[in-house]
């Protein structure tokens, strides 16, 4: 078969559909037999599966011992799929998670279990109220107490936080006598990871025990009646990336999450709305809250003038460039949702050469640090309520 060597050469196999010195790690469509290094079905190996059994050694052996010529080659799509339509390529049990963490797009079922086992497992509490800390908001997840902190580096096949104002940690203890889990660091899909992995953890949260989902967000306002520093509870979206055919529940559908078309209307949950905007009044920030749509595109740029005039024109609210995948995910396994956008900046939706009125992410975290007391008492609060009622 034809690959890529390491120099960017093009390597050609001995002509049985094998790359001299088989660097290439095993992987077939198969969950199992990926993880298993020793699985081989090559007509040279006889290693298990293989069908060559009178062989010395198997392909894992040789890799082992550095059997081959020694050269490195990196397969093609197109030579992998080479023998029957079947991927194959040999990598350790250790390898394909690394692998995975880096590509993959749908995690399995069982990684997800076996995501959420550690975290249970490893604070010893099964959280109902599950929180996402948006952009600046990490000061959300600092007022939970007794707290258990895994670092994302250390949760195995976790993807790692890359955007400043996400620290990238998983906490997990009481807030106003709930068990809730705390992400401080969300994923998003400019920073190169696929939608479903941005949306994994929510996964993880339900197999966790999480009920509910809080998804925070900074964002930047478009009706003009926002002002900096406003909450806008979300009470739809505009899902842009769906628009353009990207989903996170893109792919095969596993039924133990959810159906294969679920709905959306009422994704977001009216008792909690009507709850927040109760406490909003109590607090003393009516004023300062209202009840929008907002939009998540996918970033890292933030939108042009006529990009903006058109959301308006699609009813949208406030935008951003998250929270969207969180909810599709967390309403597919039919959680409930409560989400809220800090207006941190003003769109502009008109032509200016002002500088000022261009958005920047320095001011999105500063808006978010100045209002994370209220952020953190609405948030606090509404955790109390759901608490309270299924007390009662
Ligand atoms: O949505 P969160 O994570 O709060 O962050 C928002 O702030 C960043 C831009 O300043 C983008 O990541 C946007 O989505
Ligand atoms: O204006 C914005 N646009 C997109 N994302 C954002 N996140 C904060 N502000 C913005």
């Amino acid at each position: 078969m034809t690959g890529y060597n390491s120099n960017g050469e093009v390597a050609t196999s001995n002509g049985n559909g094998h790359s001299n010195g088989h660097s290439n790690g095993h992987k077939t469509a198969d969950y199992t037999a990926q993880e298993n290094a020793t699985m081989c079905s090559r007509d040279c190996c006889s290693g298990p599966g293989g069908s060559n059994k009178g062989a010395a050694t198997s392909c894992t052996e040789k890799k082992k011992s550095g059997i081959g010529n020694g050269e490195k080659i990196i397969p093609t799509p197109q030579s992998l799929l080479q023998n029957g339509g079947k991927i194959e390529c040999f990598l350790t049990p250790e390898e394909v998670r690394a692998i995975r963490v880096l590509n993959e797009d749908t995690y399995p079922y069982e990684v997800i279990q076996e995501i959420a086992d550690f975290i249970t497992k490893g604070s010893g509490m099964r959280p109902k109220i599950g929180i996402i800390c948006g952009s600046g908001l990490g000061s959300l997840a600092e007022i939970i107490q007794d707290p258990k902190i895994f670092e994302y580096e250390k949760i195995p096949n976790f993807p790692v936080s890359t955007v400043e104002g996400h620290a990238g940690k998983l906490v997990i203890g009481t807030l106003e006598g709930a068990t809730v889990m705390a992400m401080q660091g969300r994923f998003h899909f400019y920073e190169g990871y696929p939608l479903a992995k941005c949306s994994m953890p929510v996964r993880v949260m339900k197999l966790c025990g999480v009920e509910y989902l809080f998804a925070t967000n900074a964002a930047g306002g478009i009706n003009p009646r926002y002002a900096v520093g406003d909450i806008m509870l979300m009470h739809d979206h505009v899902n842009m990336l769906g628009f353009a055919g990207n989903s996170p529940l893109q792919g095969p559908n596993d039924p133990r999450f959810g159906p294969r078309f679920p709905a959306l209307v009422n994704s977001y949950n009216k008792e909690l709305i009507n709850k927040a905007i109760e406490i909003g009044k109590t607090m003393g920030i009516e004023s300062n809250v209202h009840v929008g749509v907002y939009s998540c595109l996918g970033g890292p740029n933030y939108e042009t003038i006529a990009e903006l005039k058109a959301l308006r024109m699609m009813g949208v609210d406030a935008v951003g460039m998250s929270t969207v995948h969180e909810v599709i995910t967390a309403r597919h396994c039919d959680m409930k949702v409560f989400a809220f956008s800090l207006i941190t900046n003003k769109c502009a939706t008109e032509y200016s050469d002002k500088k000022d009125e261009e958005a920047n992410h320095e001011e999105v975290m500063a808006v978010a640090k100045n209002r994370q007391k209220a952020c953190c008492e609405l948030v606090a609060r509404l955790v109390r309520e759901i608490h309270s009622n299924a007390a009662s």
